[in-house]
């Protein structure tokens, strides 16, 4: 249908190729401006033109694949529809960006291309007249009453008014379109209407094609009527189980009204409906203290009201999915058995007497009162001592949840108590963040290094650990985030730093201290053998029938490599150890005759007057054996007075005779 008369466009457009859907004469569509040559449209031609014609564009759906979209020019759909671009908005920051707001005018046909760079450039053919005002009158004359046209524009007119009258008038958007109903020309209805029902991509690419009148209506009025019966049963649906969301959604999702682009249509509005629905359920569900719930009620009645576009509509979103998925009643049960516990607390670590013996008394009382507040505990202590590892036992030991909240080097407030939500990028703070990742309410939070809090600008943590920390404060703690109070009376906080000197005052106040001691030797050999060297055995994929450590050996790593209060470099050196002879086990050495002669026959053994020389790892028939570590120090036992019963470990033992002259210098430490 070929336009001579009414308003013509440019026979020349600038051309928009987009995978972004189909826009058709009468609707508006949002087009991202994403590929090289729409950029160049977008700012040679849309930004820098002054005139109204400068503002018309030829927009052809990009039918190639957008995962191969290449930056030459794809073969060009024969047919597309000019239009307006009514709105640019964009940045160039980052990079440049932009979103055209188009409403469709014409369909036309590509005669000709002209250019193709920066941006194509065409001679174009107007397929649809485009007036300003045909009445529906005029429009049934034209086509005669008798005629096919009149009979089909009729039908497709009267399917209109059907589904716009299924759907809720009270709606202003509604109301507005039954009124444009009955203004349009009806040969424009077609396209207004397939641009709002849910179509394909391919089914609308259909109706764009269809230039004659009569086929326009043909190709849309399934479509309607396919609309119409998927609301109709929608609507059947809900009338059985008015409650039943869910049962809803699988009736769409079922392929009933496929699609799932923009439209005006009652299910956009439903599946919002339904997302707001689901989200309100859970906010009853949370069981959480009436303030937050009037708090939530009153954001989800905003947020319901509110577009999804809106940048608000997802702080809102996000900030109501944070409160229900906030433990305000969820708790796991402390595990009292005292015996238990004290078993627990001794195979994890060797002495600390002071701390079990707290953490049993505050099991004690637990069992007597059950409402007892957790206790605020600060271990202080020299590094490596424990502090850290022995508040994750203590919470095994409850059986609890544990948290650790690094604090070493904070030096904003806000991160202790969140952002207020006015904050561009706001969250809530490291204390409801660690509850969320819990999922409980009573877990073990260990508050790590918290003598290294630092002060700035931006306030300073540790007065805003004070609230936390408070235990007659802290059932109602609030978060600028959330701005509800959150009742972490349940939660177990420990505390640990190196000094109380770095502590403020009304912090430490606050807290009960409990010191830990470093070491002695002694101590350290025991530590090794039950716990560190067990452990790096098992981080290194040994078993202890290959490394077996004497307990001269650890003595003299002790005394000799390391010199700390903790346990730290010692693991460390263990550690080395256990690399060093994984690269012999890995090499996969066999211990042979030779290898398990006595060493004192050997020139080596000679050489060093029977004693092993200094740093060397000696292997027997099992496996290998360390003993001794000192470079060079001919302080080391012989190997002749390592014997079975110096063993801590509980497998295997170097026998004296079995030294192997395969010897290897003690690895140093990586
Ligand atoms: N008494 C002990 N029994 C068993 N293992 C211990 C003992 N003391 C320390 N350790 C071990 O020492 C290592 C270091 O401990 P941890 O990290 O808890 O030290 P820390 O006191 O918290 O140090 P820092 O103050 O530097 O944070 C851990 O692997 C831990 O298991």
């Amino acid at each position: 249908m070929s336009s001579n008369s009414g308003i013509q466009i440019p026979s020349r457009l600038p051309l928009l190729l987009t995978h972004e859907g189909v826009l058709l004469p009468g609707s508006t569509m949002r087009i991202s401006v994403e590929t090289a040559r729409n950029m160049h449209l977008v700012k040679n031609r849309l930004l820098k033109g002054t005139s109204l014609k400068s503002t018309i564009i030829g927009v052809i759906p990009n039918t190639r694949d957008p995962e191969h979209d290449t930056e030459d020019l794809p073969t060009l759909h024969s047919i597309g529809t000019a239009g307006l671009a009514v709105q640019v908005v964009g940045s160039n920051w980052p990079k440049p960006h932009y979103t055209l707001l188009i409403t469709g005018l014409c369909r036309f046909r590509v005669a000709q291309l002209l250019k193709e760079g920066p941006f194509p450039v065409a001679e174009v053919e107007q397929l649809d007249k485009l007036e300003q005002y045909t009445s529906p009158e005029e429009m049934s004359e034209a086509a005669g009453p008798e005629g096919e046209l009149g009979e089909l524009s009729k039908r497709f007119y009267q399917a209109a008014v059907q589904l716009v009258g299924m759907l809720d008038m009270s709606v202003p958007v509604v109301a507005k379109l039954r009124r444009l109903l009955d203004s349009l020309p009806r040969e424009t209805l077609p396209d207004v209407l397939a641009s709002m029902i849910h179509t394909s991509n391919k089914e609308k690419l259909q109706v764009l094609d269809a230039v004659s009148l009569e086929e326009r209506f043909k190709k849309t009025l399934p479509l309607l009527t396919r609309q119409i019966e998927g609301l109709k049963l929608l609507q059947k649906t809900r009338k059985l189980r008015p409650d039943d969301n869910k049962r809803v959604l699988a009736v769409r999702k079922g392929g009933v009204l496929p699609g799932h682009q923009f439209s005006l249509d009652e299910e956009g509005e439903d599946e919002d409906g339904d997302d707001t629905a689901v989200l309100e359920r859970k906010v009853k569900g949370a069981n959480m203290p009436q303030p937050a719930l009037r708090v939530c009620l009153k954001e989800l009645k905003r947020l319901k009201k509110m577009p999804q576009s809106m940048p608000e509509y997802a702080l809102t979103r996000n900030y109501l999915d944070l409160m229900v998925e906030l433990p305000w009643s969820k708790s796991t049960t402390d595990c009292l058995d005292i015996h238990a516990a004290r078993v627990l607390l001794d195979s994890d670590h060797y002495a600390m007497e002071k701390l079990k013996r707290r953490v049993l008394e505050y099991l004690a009382v637990r069992q007597l009162k059950s409402t007892l507040k957790g206790p605020i505990l600060c271990f202080v202590g020299p590094p490596g001592v424990g502090k850290t590892s022995v508040g994750r036992s203590i919470a095994r030991t409850l059986g609890r949840e544990f948290h650790r909240i690094a604090l070493g080097g904070v030096c904003d407030q806000s991160d202790i108590r969140g952002h207020r939500r006015t904050y561009v990028g706001s969250m809530p703070g490291r204390i409801i963040n660690g509850l969320k990742t819990v999922g409980v309410n009573n877990p073990v939070f260990l508050l790590d290094e918290v003598d290294k809090l630092g002060k700035s600008l931006q306030g300073d943590p540790a007065s805003a650990l004070l609230e936390v920390l408070d235990p007659e404060q802290n059932h109602s703690f609030t978060d600028h985030y959330l701005n509800v109070a959150f009742d972490l009376s349940q939660v177990l906080f420990i505390a640990t730093a190196n000094s109380t000197a770095t502590i403020p005052p009304a912090l430490l106040d606050r807290m009960e201290v409990l010191q830990v001691q470093g070491y002695t030797q002694e101590e350290k050999v025991e530590i090794a053998h039950r716990h560190l060297i067990p452990h790096q055995l098992e981080q290194h994929g040994l078993t202890p029938q290959q490394l077996q450590i004497p307990q001269d050996t650890t003595q003299d790593i002790i005394s000799k490599y390391t010199r700390e209060a903790g346990v730290r470099s010692l693991e460390r050196k263990i550690g080395a150890i256990c690399r060093a002879v994984a690269v012999k086990v890995a090499e996969g050495h066999t211990v042979t005759k030779s290898e398990a002669a006595p060493a004192e026959s050997t020139p080596q053994g000679a050489e060093h007057g029977g004693r092993k020389p200094a740093g060397e790892i000696v292997r027997n028939r099992h496996g290998y054996i360390i003993l001794c570590t000192l470079p060079g120090a001919p302080s080391f036992p012989p190997v002749s007075t390592v014997t079975s019963h110096t063993f801590t470990l509980p497998v295997g033992c170097a026998v004296p005779g079995q030294k192997s002259a395969d010897q290897c210098t003690m690895p140093s430490q990586t």
